[in-house]
Parts: structure tokens; sequence; C-alpha cells
């Protein structure tokens, strides 16, 4: 694949300042913030990306240990990192670690999330392939320890779109109920009142950006959808302390 030229603001179709007109900024409350940048990587650019990713990243489907029973992840996943950081470890699943070097498109877009995102300094990265309407990533947060307590999350999408929710946790849930639609359901977090959602359809060539106290506050998810049927991948860009 040419490596790609990829600006920070590349709509063809649009003037200079148009990215940073649609761009929307959600106050969460108590020191958590969504950004969401709908048309982050041009529409072109974006399925060069799509396509170079699905075919040459080695997509695998871990089985992880939810609430002490296996089960697939409902998603294929590769994670990248800078050599040295500490291990990623979920649901008792330790990730191999590949580095950027192996995938020299993903340095372009780390490279464009910078720029988009003065101050921060990425290194390392979570991808998803959700390959159809059963695909799909329960409700969480990413609060690992190794992000620190209010990490800087950058979500890039491409391909097929899906919705992104977001819900306020409850003040029972706790760490023990994460990724609880990828457990039993006797264990799965109750429905509250809780009216504290959000909801964003993160289009292809989108960024989301999730920051302050939101993983520490919040729960995302990305849900089954039946009309959902061609594939979307997700990069998640994370700081590693
Ligand atoms: O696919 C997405 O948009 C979100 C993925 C996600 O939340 C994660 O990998 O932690
Ligand atoms: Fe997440």
């Amino acid at each position: 694949m040419s490596l790609l030229k990829l600006k920070a603001v590349p709509d063809p179709d649009s003037n200079p300042n148009d990215n940073a007109k649609k761009t929307q900024t959600i106050d969460l409350g108590n020191g958590s913030e969504v950004v969401y940048v709908p048309r982050f990587v041009a529409y072109d650019d974006g399925w060069e990306f799509f396509n170079y990713l699905d075919k040459h990243i080695p997509w695998t489907r871990p089985t992880l240990r939810v609430f002490g029973r296996s089960c697939l992840q409902p998603r294929d996943t590769c994670y990248v990192a800078t050599a040295g950081l500490p291990d990623l470890i979920y649901s008792g699943y330790q990730p191999h670690a590949y580095s950027w070097d192996d995938f020299p498109p993903l340095k372009d877009i780390l490279d464009a999330v910078h720029k988009m995102l003065p101050g921060t300094r990425f290194n390392s990265l979570l991808l998803n392939r959700y390959k159809g309407s059963n695909d799909y990533a329960g409700w969480h947060a990413d609060d690992e320890k190794l992000y620190g307590s209010t990490p800087e999350i950058a979500s890039v999408s491409f391909g097929c779109e899906r919705e992104f929710f977001l819900k306020k946790k409850s003040r029972k849930s706790s760490q023990v109920l994460e990724r609880s639609d990828e457990g039993p359901p006797s264990k799965r977090l109750k429905k509250s009142n809780n009216v504290d959602q959000h909801c964003f359809r993160l289009k292809h060539g989108s960024l989301l950006v999730m920051r302050g106290y939101t993983q520490r506050d919040w729960l995302h998810s990305v849900p089954k959808r039946a009309k959902a049927e061609t594939t979307r991948i997700n990069l998640t860009f994370r700081h590693v302390l």
C-alpha cells in the first residue's frame, strides 16, 4: 500500500474550518469529557486504511476468563505497543504486543491523532474488528491501572457505522461488573433508572476522544446491531504509564 499523506483536516469537499465546526465536545460533568470529530480521516483514505488493516493485521479472537468462565471475545483483536512497556492483561488474556514498525500505516494514523490532540503521546493501540452484526463490545470501562487515573483514549473508526453508548456507572457498579455483557446473564449489570446516557454513531473515518474521569465514572459499549452487517475496524490509542 502506498503510504498516505494523512492530514488532520482532510475532507476534500470542505473548507479548512469545516472539521473544527463539526467537532462536538460533550461535557459529561464532574471532570469527564468526550470529543467527537466525525470527519477525522477523509473518506477514501479511510477505506485505504480499512483494507490495509483488514488484510494485514494478525487478528485473533481470544478466549477470555470472565467470572470464572471461558468465553470467546465477541470481536477480533490485536495489540500494538512501544517496546518496554508493562504488559497489558485483561480478562485473563495477555495479548502479544506487536511493534509499530510491523504496520507502518498505523504510524500515519498515530501522527494525525497527535496533531489533532496536542499534548498527547500515545504509546499503545488496541485494534478491534467487528465482523458483522453479532460482534460487539459489552459495557466496560478502560480503567486498567497501567493507564493511570485520568486516561485520554482516542478512538478511530473505519467501515461499518456502529453505535457507541456511554452510560454513567451506577454507584453499585464496581470493577468486578465490567465487561458485563461478556459474562453470564446472572452477573450482568442490573438496569437502573440512570438517564445519563449518550449515543454516538461512529462514522467511517471518525475520531472519538474520552478524557478526564470518563473511565472512572462511565461505562461504554458497542452493542450488537442486526443491520450492521459489514465489517467495522476500530483503533483505540492509549498511553501506558
Ligand atoms: O469499538 C469501539 O468503538 C470501542 C472499543 C473499546 O471500547 C475498547 O477496545 O476498549
Ligand atoms: Fe473501551
